[in-house]
């Protein structure tokens, strides 16, 4: 490689941005801009990092994320950007290497990639590759439960979960978004190759971050009628030799899937559950890990041409 790569983080003091600073600043093999605390919302100072990196890392709410990436008239200046603003948007690539045939490549070499949402991550690593491979009818009636940690809202709602004098009702966990309009059916219905989007309940809990993203299937309405064992081995074949993303040994796991097992790491691993009629396909992962951060580390190694996995922890 030549040169040492410029990188601004444009929302740094975040949890994302600070998570990613903290991973990305011990390596020593990327340059950082860095803004002044007290400008970081001054637009004409952001303009100018954002023009002088070679890849600008948007950890922003989702409108000023758009507005970054308007603010961008450097052809060279590449982009992650961590929010939903961009991750259905024509022109940018879906930043999850191991879900798609030929994304790794895609990545590797596009200007404009958008980290994908941690409930969609979960959901999208169990269901698109069984689309993909003709199991999942494309017009399945795909329903999906997802349980987080707090962290997943942001420092506003981790105040919200920390404060002494919260809400006790905060210690049970919590369906949310009852409409079920979650700003992530799109990135999932699209992403996955689904005609419809998907029923999609959220579950917010008293955890700081971890994830367990679930469907459940009926497996006579899948092409061949597989049982959960062959589901299983189905998703082991498609992601053999993946680091980040595993699939646990059918069998393999005790009477209860606790949800943040995974919290901590930068990995994804699958769950397959079931019996010959019904299968039940859980993802857990930490939502700042390959929910997010470990997600726009491997996507910026892909860009720089780092290998894979450098400066990720794993485990
Ligand atoms: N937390 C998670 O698990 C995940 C988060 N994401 C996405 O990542 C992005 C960042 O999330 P997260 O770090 O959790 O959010 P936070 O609320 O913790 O941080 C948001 C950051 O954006 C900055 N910001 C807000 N408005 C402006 C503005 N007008 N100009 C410049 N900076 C601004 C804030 O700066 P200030 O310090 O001034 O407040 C802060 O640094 C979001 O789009 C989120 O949806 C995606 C997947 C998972
Ligand atoms: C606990 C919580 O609120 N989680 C967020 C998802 C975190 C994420 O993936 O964020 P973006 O899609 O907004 O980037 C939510 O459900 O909206």
């Amino acid at each position: 490689m030549g040169k040492t790569p410029k990188v601004f983080i444009d929302g740094k003091g975040g949890v994302v941005g600070a998570r990613l600073y903290e991973q990305l600043s011990r390596r020593g093999d990327l340059e950082f801009l860095l803004i002044d605390p007290e400008k970081r919302r001054d637009v004409e100072e952001r303009r100018k990092l954002l023009n002088e990196a070679d890849l600008a890392i948007l950890c922003l709410p989702e409108e000023t994320a758009a507005q970054a990436v308007e603010l961008v008239d450097n052809p060279n200046t590449r982009i992650i950007d961590t929010s939903p603003a961009h991750r259905t948007t024509p022109g940018w690539v879906y930043g999850f290497a191991e879900l798609l045939p030929g994304q790794r490549q895609r990545i590797r070499f596009s200007k404009r990639v958008s980290n994908p949402g941690c409930h969609a991550s979960g959901f999208l690593s169990t269901v698109a590759p069984l689309v993909q491979m003709g199991i999942l009818p494309p017009d399945y009636p795909v329903s999906c439960f997802s349980i987080t940690g707090y962290s997943g809202g942001g420092k506003d709602m981790i105040a919200e979960y920390e404060d002494p004098n919260r809400d006790p009702a905060l210690a049970a966990p919590a369906l949310y978004s009852l409409g079920l309009c979650h700003n992530h059916l799109n990135e999932m219905q699209h992403i996955a190759g689904l005609e419809y989007p998907p029923v999609f309940v959220p579950v917010l809990s008293d955890m700081y971050s971890g994830m367990a993203t679930s469907v459940t299937l009926q497996n006579r309405l899948l092409r061949g009628a597989p049982t959960a064992q062959d589901i299983c081995e189905m998703l082991q074949s498609y992601y053999q030799d993946q680091t980040l993303v595993s699939v646990a040994p059918f069998g393999s796991q005790g009477p209860r899937l606790v949800s943040n097992t995974m919290a901590g790491t930068d990995r994804l691993e699958i769950t397959v559950c079931g019996r010959e009629e019904q299968t039940l396909l859980t993802a857990r992962f930490d939502n700042l890990g390959k929910g997010v951060a470990a997600a726009a580390i491997q996507n910026l190694n892909l860009m720089l041409g780092f290998p894979e996995t450098t400066g990720l922890k794993v485990e």
